[in-house]
């Protein structure tokens, strides 16, 4: 039997154990496992209420069960729900009941949007964001993937390509018209106009991009400076907890400690380093390389320095905010760098926090783009809109050098905007889209 034909199970709760977790079967099986189960088939959409016995007939969970017949089903297929006390041994218990039936297993990640996929319940961009909205930390982030899931881009994406097919078909008439020789222009020029301003509406959405894929992978904001300047003490007044260990000894931080940061709904997250130095220690040398690359990899360094003789010494094109430290000791300041942001504070006291937490969410707003957000989530997403668009502007190029030359690019739009929603797709570039999905979904 083919893998697709079979009956797939998965918890789609959390982490167990905990209060109720959700166990998911889809697939041709799914009456036969709940009413053997449950010992009969609930009302379609009726939570039920049913204790669950395995096949020698032992009481397995006091549970809710729910039965949804396909195609009116998450998946398109025939789903049973059961809700069960989420304790390791009884989900254990009940795997292997449900396994038990013939044809039934495990869920690959993301069999079930695959398969809902499959039965056209939701289009490759709109999966996409059901997995972003999964993965969402932070209230924009969420907005952000819930407009996916939508259809936000796979209807423009629809409305494209129907558009980029009439093109074709029109320029297509046109050859069929003219026999031999040139296509009239009447016939052309109305094709011409419809590609030039879908062209320019794809390139509107290409140069809003960026928004939407930073926007799922947040903004990187690194704290660098020299050892035992506060970096650390930062770093835990930030997180407010105890993220990195705080000590009067320089040298303390090795290691690249991370902590995700909610800032008014941007998804912020602040890396502490060690502190840049010439040092003999290999283990330390080894925390400063890594130090470096990640402040060179960050978007925005905050270059902390708690006395007169500190210099910002971080290079590249990466901004830097100097922060003074320790003003609570009340030494002098170090000199300000040329034109970069300034900020006092105290990491122990608390001192300037606010202030610095309020123009670091100045920063993440510019960073992330004020309006809702860019309709492109992800790089396959804005590569085949990329190549979308090269393929426009290529037809409009090439309808002088023979109109069948401009109709093949435009099938060639029209290929990649099917692709976009997922509806050209070869199975193992769908194989490693669907893995990054987690199991149970
Ligand atoms: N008075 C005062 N002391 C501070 C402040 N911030 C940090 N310290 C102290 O400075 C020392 C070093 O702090 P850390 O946070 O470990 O400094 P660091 O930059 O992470 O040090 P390394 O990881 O070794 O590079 C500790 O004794 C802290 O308590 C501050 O705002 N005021
Ligand atoms: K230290
Ligand atoms: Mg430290």
């Amino acid at each position: 039997m083919h893998p697709r034909d079979q009956t797939i199970f998965a918890l789609s709760s959390g982490r167990l154990p905990s209060a109720i977790a959700i166990v998911r079967v889809s697939g041709p099986m799914a009456e036969q496992v709940v009413s053997g189960l449950a010992g009969k088939t609930p009302a379609p959409r009726m939570a039920t209420r049913a204790l669950l016995h395995d096949q020698n007939g032992q009481p397995i969970d006091d549970a809710v069960v729910l039965w949804f017949p396909g195609p009116a089903s998450a998946t398109g297929e025939d789903v049973a729900e059961f809700h069960v006390h989420g304790g390791r041994a009884v989900l254990a218990t009940l795997f292997g009941a449900i396994a038990a039936f013939k044809n039934v297993r495990p869920a690959e990640p993301g069999e079930f949007t695959r398969r809902a996929f499959e039965n056209g319940k939701l289009d490759l961009t709109e999966a996409e964001g059901l997995d972003d909205l999964i993965h969402a930390d932070t209230d924009r982030q969420r907005r952000q993937a819930l407009r996916q899931l939508k259809g936000l881009l796979g209807d423009r994406a629809r409305d494209w390509r129907e558009r980029a097919i009439a093109a074709s078909a029109l320029i297509e008439a046109g050859i069929d018209f003219s026999d031999e020789g040139d296509v009239p222009a009447e016939l052309i020029a109305p094709a011409l106009d419809r590609i030039r301003s879908l062209h320019a509406e794809i390139q509107g959405v290409l140069a809003a991009q960026g928004q939407g894929e930073r926007l799922r992978d947040g903004v990187v904001v690194a704290i660098s400076g020299p050892p035992n300047v506060g970096k650390s003490t930062l770093i835990n007044q930030l997180a407010r907890r105890e993220v990195a260990i705080v000590s009067p000894h320089a040298g303390t931080t090795r290691d690249v400690i991370e902590v995700q940061l909610d800032l008014d709904g941007y998804p912020v997250t602040v890396i502490d380093t060690a502190g840049i130095r010439e040092t003999e220690d290999p283990v330390e040398q080894e925390g400063v390389r890594r130090a470096r690359a990640r402040a060179a990899e960050a978007d925005l360094v905050l270059w902390l320095a708690d006395n007169a003789d500190a210099r910002v010494g971080h290079e590249g094109t990466t901004p830097v905010w100097l922060v003074h430290n320790k003003i609570d000791l009340g030494r002098p300041l170090a000199e300000p760098g040329a034109g970069v942001p300034e900020f006092s504070i105290s990491a122990v006291r608390g001192d300037g926090i606010p202030e610095l937490i309020a123009s670091l969410v100045g920063f993440a707003h510019d960073y992330f783009g004020a309006s809702e957000g860019g309709l492109i989530m992800r790089v396959r997403q804005r590569e085949l809109l990329q190549q979308t668009a090269d393929a426009l502007s290529r037809s409009v190029d090439v309808v002088g050098q023979g109109e069948e030359l401009a109709a093949e690019e435009l099938r060639s739009a029209a290929l990649s905007l099917g692709r976009l929603l997922g509806r050209v797709d070869v199975e193992d570039i769908l194989d490693v889209i669907f893995r990054e999905f987690c199991v149970g979904k």
